[in-house]
């Protein structure tokens, strides 16, 4: 109850009219302001004014009209511009409240720090303060009013004032509600007063009125406690309350902010878009505004076409009037003349309308002689059209017999078609049967042992402008024609054939060397008609245009390398022929690039010179021998074989030739050693006991070819110029004879790996007794030379006389007897000529005995064996009419060969022929002047003996007769 009469003001305290304090306008002092607020702060600490404290600030805490409030609440100017309070006010204020009738105070009393009149004054005023003693705002609806009077009196005790409390003044305060409007501390510093007095005065008893007053204070004083306390709480009920509200709003304010958030994220967005949009809106804006400013400039030139037309519309209508009028004008005249006209047509066509009745009944008179024509016209159409069935009929009576014929026409071509094919049928089969009688000839042949002869034409030259060929006609099975006669060869080669198809056919004798045969290929053919061309080719480094050297070495070599695995093929020093090789001579080939190499160094060995008939001559025999010698890896056994691959030089007539000095020596000594190759190999043929190898050293080095079961080939080269028809007829025969010689069904040289050993030894000895020998039978023929050879001539004489057929084989037998004499001195001599040929001399004085031997026994075989060596000569050097020109030397050139033996798999020996030494022409000459003598004594007894020609199959046979 005591608040409430308190908050109404009720108790004597007075409410300033603020309104009214606002319109007071005055001045006081800074200090003045902060003297009184640290005055208010020390009597109630509780208050806590900052000195420094803003207006603002200050009107927070004293509110409810006080006169703090009023007084801050009137601005006042200051120096600076700002507004402070001013004295003014106070002025004011001290006439309001003496209006009111309530204590005041004098300004000067502030000034001089003279607080009490202020404090009278301010006594009744109240300050509000919250239940924690805080001075609160005027929002605070538990405030307190203090009355300042108790306040006043501590003051006035401690400044002496009023030293003890009087009687009066007791009774004053013991009346009701007087203790109500004192401070609480005021209270407490009136409880020590009396206490304190009480002790001073000689401690007597309390009188019973100031115990009631002390009583009543302590009531006071607890009363105010508790209510303290009470507040204290409702204060903090209040407080929490209010937090959670304040968190609920905190939180309700969150929730808003993020929805905020979003919506203005969405707006941002929004507003993206809205500027993309109005940046387009601001294109399309400049694109119609380029559009206007278009349609404005066209507008414009549009106006200006318009008044143009108009211009023109206007000119043109005046024109057109004109124009009208003038027409008009004429369109008068003109009427004016037609009217005369029309006058004058009238006249006309009453003239024409006579002439047209003269000239109906003139056209229906013609008419009816027309109809009259017609008639006779009709009938002759229909007398035509009759004709014409009839023609008709006729037609297709033809057709149908054409087409009879037709028919039958057909059926009898389907039907010859039948036999045709039939007929081609059996021609295919005609050609395969041929084919396959040609391999079997072929095999026959192989099993025989013949020669094989392969013929090769050669094209025309590019200088060569007659183009007549003696080669008529070349035919399939191997068979060719010439101007009169008809040769049968293993096969032919027309002048188109290149060289790698001429290869294919020789390529299996190649390869059977390795399986341990011996191989011997001979070019022969007169001078240019191609054979070094077969055997080395045009140019070596055109792989194209390779020969069979070439090619066989290079598939040898392929071939042995392929076969490693099985069979080492290794370089074998020995010949079969007894000629010792140098060991300069072997090489050890290991690729193909070698192999070129070795064959180039042997070709530019060989000599070569110019002649009539061929620019480059091989002026020279070429002998490239390759021995093989295989080791089967499983059975240890060896397999020997060997290969010669021969380019003769060429048959030449030396009359075309015109070959003069050393180039008709090396004719002669060509020729000779073809003759002696011609005499071998139809010794061969006819199956001699003694075949003559030792008459050159080319049959010498071919011996193990020709004569050990070799497998033997001959290319015959043709030059198909008119010019050379004898020489190539010449070529043919001989072939034609060379292909029928059967020198045995070849065998391979297989050794088993006991019987090797066997073979060295027997080898071994049989040198040694050979040696033995050949010791003996030289002393022996040194011993009887002279006497012997009287012998034999005078028991030959004496068989002359006598049986011719007996002296015949007798002279035979003792030819051959001394052949063979002379033969082992051969070897022995031979043997010594290669000594020799290491040291750069082909000759020796033995060698030229021997030939001397030699020489004489071959014109006594020439005149004893008769028949047979002549029909060899004839062949060999083309005896046709000029007799005198056929070569007959008996000696031979030597073989120098070089190379030296490496551990390679495949080894090869080039030897090439050359000539002997020019000293020894001179004894030559004499003998081709004797042996000529002797060859046209033979060419005499010729025509009256028939020759004795060696046996040719029966199917070549046969193919002479036709
Ligand atoms: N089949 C061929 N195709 C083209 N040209 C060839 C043929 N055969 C030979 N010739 C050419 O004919 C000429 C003579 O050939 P080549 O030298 O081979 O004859 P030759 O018989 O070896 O002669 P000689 O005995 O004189 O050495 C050369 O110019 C050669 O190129």
């Amino acid at each position: 109850m005591r608040g409430n009469s308190t908050a109404n003001g009720s108790n004597g305290t007075h409410d300033v009219d603020i309104e009214q304090m606002e319109s007071f306008d005055g001045l006081i002092s800074g200090d003045w302001l902060s003297s009184l607020v640290n005055w208010l702060n020390g009597i109630l600490p509780d208050l806590r004014l900052p000195l420094d404290a803003t207006e603002e600030e200050l009107r927070q805490y004293l509110i409810d009209g006080t006169i703090f409030c009023t007084i801050l609440n009137n601005p006042r100017p200051s120096s600076d511009g700002g507004s402070k309070c001013g004295p003014v006010n106070v002025k004011r204020f001290l006439v309001a409240m003496d209006e009111m009738g309530l204590p005041s105070f004098e300004l000067s009393d502030i000034e001089q720090g003279h607080m009490m009149p202020v404090l009278q004054c301010l006594k009744t005023l109240r300050v509000c303060v919250n239940s924690n003693g805080e001075v609160n705002n005027i929002q605070n609806p538990s405030r307190k009013t203090w009355n300042l009077s108790g306040e006043f009196e501590r003051i006035q005790l401690k400044q002496g004032y009023n030293a003890d409390l009087s009687d009066a003044t007791i009774l004053e305060l013991m009346k009701p509600s007087s203790l109500e409007n004192a401070s609480t501390q005021s209270l407490f510093s009136m409880l020590y007063r009396i206490m304190d007095g009480s002790i001073e005065r000689n401690k007597r008893d309390l009188p019973h009125f100031v115990a009631c007053l002390l009583r009543k204070i302590v009531e006071e004083i607890e009363w105010r406690v508790s209510t303290r306390a009470e507040n204290l709480k409702n204060q903090n009920n209040l407080y929490r309350a209010r937090e959670e509200k304040y968190q609920s709003r905190i939180r309700a304010f969150e929730t808003l902010v993020k929805g905020t958030l979003e919506e203005n994220k969405v707006a941002l967005n929004k507003l993206q878009h809205i500027k993309i949009e109005k940046s387009k809106v601001e294109e399309m804006g400049k694109v119609e505004k380029q559009n206007l400013l278009q349609l404005k400039k066209n507008n414009i030139q549009n106006d200006l076409e318009i008044s143009r037309l108009r211009k023109e519309l206007e000119s043109s209508k005046e024109m057109h009037e004109r124009h009208c009028l003038q027409l008009e004008a004429q369109a008068e005249g003109t009427k004016a003349v037609l009217e005369v006209k029309l006058k004058e047509l009238e006249c006309l066509l009453t003239d024409s309308k006579k002439k047209a009745d003269d000239l109906q009944s003139f056209s229906e008179s013609t008419q009816k002689r027309w109809k009259n024509r017609e008639c006779s016209y009709q009938s002759f159409i229909d007398q035509q059209f009759g004709a014409l069935k009839g023609l008709r009929e006729i037609s297709k009576s033809i057709k149908r017999e054409a087409l009879k014929t037709k028919k039958s026409h057909s059926e009898e071509l389907n039907h010859l078609g039948k036999k045709l094919k039939g007929l081609v049928d059996a021609a295919g089969n005609y050609h395969l049967t041929l084919a396959e009688n040609r391999i079997l000839y072929n095999e026959i042949q192989d099993l025989k042992g013949n020669i094989r002869v392969y013929c090769r034409i050669r094209p025309f030259l590019p200088g060569q402008s007659k183009r007549q060929t003696t080669i008529e006609h070349i035919g399939e099975n191997e068979r060719m024609l010439d101007a009169h006669r008809l040769f049968k060869f293993n096969k032919v080669f027309s002048p188109a054939t290149n060289q790698e198809e001429v290869y294919l056919d020789t390529q299996p004798l190649i390869r059977s060397v390795l399986d341990g045969y011996n191989v011997c290929i001979f070019a022969y053919g007169q001078t240019g008609s191609g054979k070094t061309y077969t055997m080395s080719g045009p140019n070596v480094s055109s792989k194209e245009d390779w020969g069979v050297n070439y090619r066989a070495l290079n598939d040898l070599f392929q071939t042995s390398q392929s076969r490693k695995s099985s069979i080492i093929y290794e370089f074998c020093p020995s010949q079969p022929n007894g000629l010792a090789v140098p060991e300069a001579s072997m090489h050890s080939v290991k690729s193909t690039t070698e192999v070129l190499e070795l064959m180039n160094i042997g070709l530019r060995n060989r000599a070569v010179g110019s002649t009539a008939l061929n620019e480059r001559s091989s002026r020279s025999h070429s002998v490239l021998t390759v021995h093989v010698r295989g080791t089967e890896i499983k059975t240890n056994a060896v397999l020997h074989g060997s290969l010669h691959l021969v380019d003769l030089a060429g048959s030449e007539r030396v009359d075309r030739s015109e070959a003069t000095g050393d180039r008709l020596r090396e004719a002669q000594h060509i020729n000779k050693s073809l003759s002696a190759l011609g005499d071998a190999i139809f010794a061969l043929a006819q199956k001699n006991a003694h075949v003559p190898y030792r008459n050159s050293k080319l049959t010498q080095v071919l011996q193990s070819s020709l004569g050990g079961k070799a497998k033997t080939l001959m290319f015959v080269h043709l030059n198909p110029d008119v010019d050379s028809y004898s020489e190539t007829i010449s070529t043919l025969k001989f072939a034609q004879r060379f292909s029928g010689v059967e020198l045995g069904a070849p065998q391979t040289h297989r050794e088993g790996g006991d019987i090797k050993e066997l073979m060295e030894q027997v080898a071994f000895l049989k040198e040694i007794i050979t040696k033995k020998d050949q010791e003996i039978e030289r002393l022996r023929l040194l011993k009887g030379n002279g006497n012997g050879i009287k012998h034999r001539m005078s028991s030959l004489r004496g068989h002359s006389r006598g049986n011719p057929q007996q002296s015949q084989s007798l002279s035979r037998q003792q030819s051959l007897e001394n052949y063979e004499k002379t033969a082992s001195d051969a070897d022995k001599c031979s043997v010594n000529g290669d000594k020799h040929s290491e040291a750069g001399s082909h000759l020796s004085v033995d060698d030229s005995k021997l030939n001397n031997e030699s020489s004489a026994q071959t014109n006594l075989a020439g005149t004893d064996l008769g028949q047979n060596t002549n029909d060899d000569i004839e062949l060999l050097a083309f005896r046709d009419g000029n007799s005198e020109e056929r070569l007959c030397d008996t000696s031979d050139g030597d073989l120098p060969m070089g190379g030296s033996q490496t551990d390679g798999s495949i080894c090869i020996a080039v030897q090439l022929t050359l000539f002997p030494e020019p000293s020894k022409s001179s004894d030559k000459q004499e003998k081709v002047g004797k042996s000529d003598k002797a060859e046209k004594s033979d060419n005499t007894r010729k025509s009256t003996i028939p020759p004795k020609l060696p046996q040719l199959s029966q199917k070549v046979v046969q193919t002479h007769a036709t």
